[in-house]
């Protein structure tokens, strides 16, 4: 388990570029099994989590040309369907969630697939009903493997049906929309989550020779095809990184520009930041976030303190509600945060009140923040990083602290933050890896 020795109390200037989306990496480059034909891939984040799924597509016999980090030639027209009973595909893929989506091109193409236990962060109960309920839908038959806590899918060709998903699922909604375009006839989804991490999606699989129409929105109609040709796809920003970069900036007094942001993406994200004060400068595609003493946490209209919560797109994304918290520790006002999808997200705020921060976690789901308005700073700790999100929060508020603090486990923020030490350190952060 390696550390992060932050240094803290530093103000950061420069211009940072964010990676690649990690959540539309592990959609779009499960999506390459679809096709024979050559599938070109850029701006790939060098991430732990998307490192894994490229290896585990290269053990299945997929023909991997990396051509720099962050760009690769990909070739399935030869796959080991066998590898995917093996021990290795299990151990590695019940290393992260996003193989799940291996599943739903196997299946479509192979008539054959295999979900080892997802791995992913651990932050409360993760279904995989929708998956399995979408598969099973399509007319797959479904197992569930005891001795190897593998879920199993055959089917002797997939067949278009109607479909409410019984929850607006990411990975789910990828995984059955990867089915339903070689299946025989029309599927349409509805209740179907609509990230822009899906719509690039839809948009990738239309460029390869599918059918999608409703893109954008919670009813995805897909007439199926005979087969799918390749294409060159560019992942978007990623909006994840892009949010923990506005709130560090805001946290540690920072002038910082975000660019190439893909602003259009980002729906509603830089407007919450917004209501926690912090002031933002769009300029053409690139966030500037002037150098900022003060922000303050905006009420609602009737004066009441403010919630932010999470929601299906276009609403909120659960993913950016810890560096939300954080954001708030230095502000001026009250904030409740809100959590409604996973009910062990929060509990990482213990750390948080141990630096000083005032908290109060009103139970799994909502913890209230009391912002310092910088009367004091945050002090450094040794802290443990228990999610990917938690993680990147910790190291802002470890970077906004004074002394110095030690972040251990930081393979989690290593599955979603590409160099982030690195990067940060070029803006004049001091992070040691150890
Ligand atoms: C690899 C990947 O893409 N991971 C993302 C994906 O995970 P993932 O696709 O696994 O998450 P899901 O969208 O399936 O949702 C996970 C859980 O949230 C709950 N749920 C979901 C939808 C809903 O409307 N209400 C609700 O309560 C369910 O308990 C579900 O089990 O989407 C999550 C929700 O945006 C993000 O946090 C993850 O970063
Ligand atoms: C929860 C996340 O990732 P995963 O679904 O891969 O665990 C995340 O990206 O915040």
């Amino acid at each position: 388990m390696s550390s992060f020795e932050v240094i803290g109390g530093k103000r950061l200037h420069g211009t940072i570029e964010p990676q690649g989306a990690k959540n539309e990496a592990l959609q779009i480059i499960s999506a390459v099994l679809l096709t024979s034909e050559e599938v070109l891939i850029k701006n790939i984040p060098n991430i732990l989590d998307v490192n894994l799924l490229i290896e585990l597509l290269q053990e299945m016999g997929v023909k991997v040309n990396r051509m720099d980090a962050h760009t690769c030639q990909f070739k399935a027209d030869d796959i080991n369907i066998d590898y995917l009973s093996s021990k290795a595909f299990r151990e590695k893929g019940s290393k992260l969630r996003g193989s799940l989506m291996l599943a739903g091109p196997m299946l479509a193409r192979f008539n054959k697939a295999f979900i080892p236990k997802p791995g992913g962060d651990k932050i409360g109960r993760r279904g995989v009903d929708t998956h399995i309920i979408g598969f099973q839908k399509l007319g797959a038959e479904f197992f569930y493997n005891k001795e190897t806590f593998c879920l199993e899918f055959t089917a002797t060709g997939l067949k278009g049906t109607y479909m409410m998903l019984d929850e607006p699922s990411v990975t789910g909604t990828a995984n059955v929309l990867m089915a339903a375009v070689l299946a025989k006839g029309k599927t349409e989804i509805y209740n179907a989550a609509c990230e822009p991490y899906i719509q690039q999606l839809c948009k990738m699989l239309n460029r390869m020779g599918a059918k999608i129409s409703g893109i954008s929105s919670n009813l995805l109609t897909v007439e199926g095809v005979e087969k799918l040709g390749g294409t060159t796809h560019v992942m978007l920003p990623d909006m994840i990184e892009i949010g923990s970069f506005i709130g560090l900036a805001a946290m540690t007094q920072s002038e910082i520009t975000i660019k190439n942001a893909g602003i259009k993406h980002l729906g509603i994200i830089p407007e919450k930041f917004g209501k926690l004060g912090i002031k933002m400068d769009f300029i053409g595609d690139d966030i500037h976030i002037p150098q900022q003493d003060h922000y303050e946490i905006n009420t609602f209209m009737d004066g009441g303190i403010l919630t932010i919560y999470d929601n299906p797109w276009p609403g909120f994304t659960p993913d950016l509600l810890s560096i939300v918290l954080v954001t708030a520790i230095q502000a001026k006002g009250s904030l409740l945060v809100h959590q409604k999808m996973f009910e062990s997200r929060l509990f990482f705020t213990d750390k948080l009140i141990d630096m000083g921060a005032q908290i109060i976690l009103c139970d799994p789901h909502r913890a209230t923040v009391i912002g310092l308005d910088r009367k004091y700073k945050l002090r450094g700790i040794t802290m443990t990083s228990p999610d990917i999100r938690a993680g990147q929060a910790l190291l802002i508020a470890a970077l906004s602290a004074e002394g110095t603090s030690l972040i251990q486990n930081i393979e989690q923020i290593d599955r979603g933050y590409q160099n982030i030490d690195e990067r940060l350190n070029a803006l004049g952060a001091s992070i040691k890896r150890i």
